[in-house]
């Protein structure tokens, strides 16, 4: 299909020259529009599939301003631009474009670039097509439902949860009724957990009075249009707190959007959301809400005027777990503990892309858990069923890596005694997962490209090519934009691989998390050793959530192992060694990298076996052996030294 091109370019010679390119390319150019009016007018005459867009055009109105209007209509679109201002790039990344060039570019960079802005936006299109049916199916079932409005708010936020991320929904008729807090809410204290906020909870919340809570109610705005604000609701009357500005304290707010609907008597119902993170809302989150609204609008008109106006008379429920038998139902994040809105907003994204083939690309530190999201990603796909097969592209040596993923025919180089299969075929049907991608040499990341575009692979010494079906998740703890700067990642891989990209947020980005991280650690490690858990010291907790985490999950993981192993089965458990990055045993070089981190836990805990042996005369097993004395199975204790490498001659 040839895909139709409209210019938005003020400088004619370089626009010109554009269409040429283009058309020799095979593209069909529609127009050239050297202002903001003149592409309105364009895409009012016809749509075309791509626009590429200077950021600086003639007239008052940038490039800037026809993105918005082209996201909100699904076509994709490609910067172009000479612009180096950090402000204008941020706010033009705020648009979510396709793609970006920067002026001057070769003519094989643009038509690269088009060929992934296609890729890209055709993939995330496919998304949101799907996303979009999905929710308003179950809108549709909320409102046929027989429940009481309370659980279908509850509803309705484990539903748009998915799609306009949230920490606290709100929803009421406006103008506010001053003498009583009518609004009913949702707070997100876990990935599938909500506390009801309505007045009562409200009040008890912000530890105000209800008078107090009136003239706040009275000085608070009305929104009548749809509108996102950062941090900066506007219409304040100083020094008087509003019902938002106590929101958004209360509650840590950085951002919300307010979504009013008109229901049939005229009314108007305001859906609310809020979010912990700056700048969530764009217009993405608009027009997906514009597209729900005659269903969000029923849903409203029902909980206000419907047959269960009153709200149930049951005790009212604080923390309300989704219903047995609800489709939202996550049972493969169970075991990714915390409930950061950092790490919720991560699992969100990964619950909505799971569904689909599209790649996703994991970003975060060592040891945040990337792996773990990939596999829960896995589970949640129809792919679930086939294998998931993990690949570390670091630890593999580069000249292994070829035969590793794709395979070799016998004889084809010494050593291929027999046929085998490479990690895409024995993932065929499933998931591959490839670890630490930014490590691959610049000809496997050909090879790689190669799979993604033709999703077919060759293995060495073969001389055909076969057709596998395997989704791709990647993960990174590189800065791969900064690779591909430096010419270490190749452009077109990164874009491919980055259709859809999951950032997890490290330990000390969620130092909320630790306690519960830790319980968890330490109740599965002390079940492992057959040691009954009685709980953590408090200084130990303290100090663990003081910490920095260099090695994030991973590294706490090994700290409460540790301290498991050390514990007598009888007091709770203590911190053996100090988490300053000083350990217990001298450290003669600084700690730079997650290796150091490993190294010196490896370390202490090798000194401190050692030390157990000796007091018991080297003896491992039996009374008063070494595993009696640090209370573990001897199976447990032998599988440790052979791991830290402790011999006889250590002793
Ligand atoms: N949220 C979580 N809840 C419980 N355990 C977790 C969580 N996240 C990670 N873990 C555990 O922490 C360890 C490290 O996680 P994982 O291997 O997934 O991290 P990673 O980011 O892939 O690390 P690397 O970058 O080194 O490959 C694993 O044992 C994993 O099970």
């Amino acid at each position: 299909m040839t895909k139709k091109v409209l210019i938005v370019e003020d400088e004619f010679i370089v626009a010109s020259n554009l269409k040429q390119v283009l058309e020799r390319s095979g593209y069909e150019v529609i127009g050239i529009a050297a202002s903001a009016q003149e592409a309105e007018e364009h895409l009012q005459r016809d749509k075309p599939d791509i626009v590429l867009l200077d950021i600086r055009l003639q007239g008052e109105r940038s490039g800037i301003d026809i993105a918005r209007k082209l996201k909100s209509e699904h076509i994709a679109f490609v910067y172009l631009s000479a612009n180096s201002n950090q402000k204008i790039l941020e706010e033009a990344k705020m648009t979510y474009p396709d793609g970006f060039l920067v002026k001057p570019y070769r003519k094989k960079d643009l038509l690269i670039m088009l060929d992934i802005a296609w890729y890209r936006h055709a993939h995330s299109l496919e998304t949101k097509n799907n996303q979009e049916i999905h929710v308003q199916k179950q809108i549709t079932e909320i409102i046929t439902e027989n429940s009481d409005n309370q659980q279908k708010l509850l509803k309705i936020a484990e539903i748009m949860q998915t799609c306009v991320p949230f920490d606290l929904i709100t929803s009421g008729l406006r103008p506010l009724n001053t003498g009583q807090y009518n609004d009913k809410g949702y707070l997100r204290v876990g990935f599938d957990e909500y506390q009801f906020i309505g007045e009562k909870e409200l009040l008890t919340i912000t530890n105000l009075k209800r008078p107090a809570l009136s003239v706040i109610l009275a000085n608070s705005h009305l929104d009548i249009n749809t509108n996102i604000y950062n941090n900066d609701p506007v219409n304040e009357k100083p020094n008087v707190p509003s019902l938002q500005k106590t929101l958004i304290d209360t509650f840590n707010i950085q951002s919300y959007l307010v979504f009013p609907v008109v229901l049939s008597n005229g009314q108007s119902f305001h859906y609310f959301f809020y979010s912990r993170q700056k700048n969530i809302y764009t217009n993405i989150h608009i027009s997906l809400l514009d597209n729900l609204r005659t269903g969000l609008a029923t849903l409203a008109e029902k909980m206000i005027y419907g047959e269960n106006l009153a709200i149930s008379k049951n005790t009212p429920v604080h923390y309300e777990r989704k219903l047995q038998g609800n489709t939202l139902n996550y049972p493969e994040f169970r075991s990714i503990i915390g409930n950061h809105h950092l790490l919720l907003g991560a699992l969100d994204l990964a619950a909505q892309v799971a569904f689909y083939n599209t790649s996703v690309l994991i970003l975060g530190e060592s040891g945040t858990g990337k792996e773990k999201l990939a596999q829960a990603i896995h589970l949640l796909s129809p792919r679930k069923n086939a294998p998931f097969i993990t690949v570390n592209c670091a630890a593999i040596p580069v000249a292994l890596i070829e035969s590793e993923l794709f395979g070799h025919e016998k004889g084809a180089f010494t050593g291929a005694i027999e046929k085998r299969k490479g990690k895409f075929e024995q993932a065929d049907g499933g998931t591959i997962f490839l670890d630490e991608i930014g490590e691959l040499s610049p000809e496997m990341q050909v090879k790689i490209l190669r799979f993604l575009q033709e999703k077919e692979i060759q293995c060495i010494g073969g001389n055909s090519l076969t057709k596998v079906n395997v989704r791709v998740i990647a993960a990174t703890n590189r800065n791969l934009e900064k690779e591909v700067a430096a010419e270490n990642f190749r452009l077109d891989l990164y874009y491919r691989i980055n259709v859809f990209p999951i950032t997890l947020p490290s330990l000390r980005e969620r130092r909320s998390d630790i306690k519960e991280l830790s319980i968890y650690f330490a109740e599965k490690f002390c079940s492992e050793f057959n040691k009954p858990f009685h709980g953590i010291v408090t200084s130990m907790m303290e100090e663990m959530i003081a910490y920095d985490w260099p090695g994030n999950i991973r590294e706490l993981e090994n700290v409460i192992e540790q301290s498991a192993i050390l514990n007598d089965g009888k007091s709770k458990l203590e911190l053996k060694r100090t988490l300053t990055g000083k350990a217990t045993i001298p450290v003669t070089t600084p700690i730079k990298t997650f290796e150091d981190v490993k190294n010196i836990q490896a370390e202490t805990e090798r000194e401190y076996i050692i030390s157990v042996l000796k007091q018991a005369d080297g003896r491992v097993r039996g009374a008063n052996g070494a595993a009696q004395l640090m209370n573990i199975k001897p199976t447990t204790l032998e599988s440790k030294m052979a791991k830290l490498k402790i011999r006889r001659e250590d002793l």
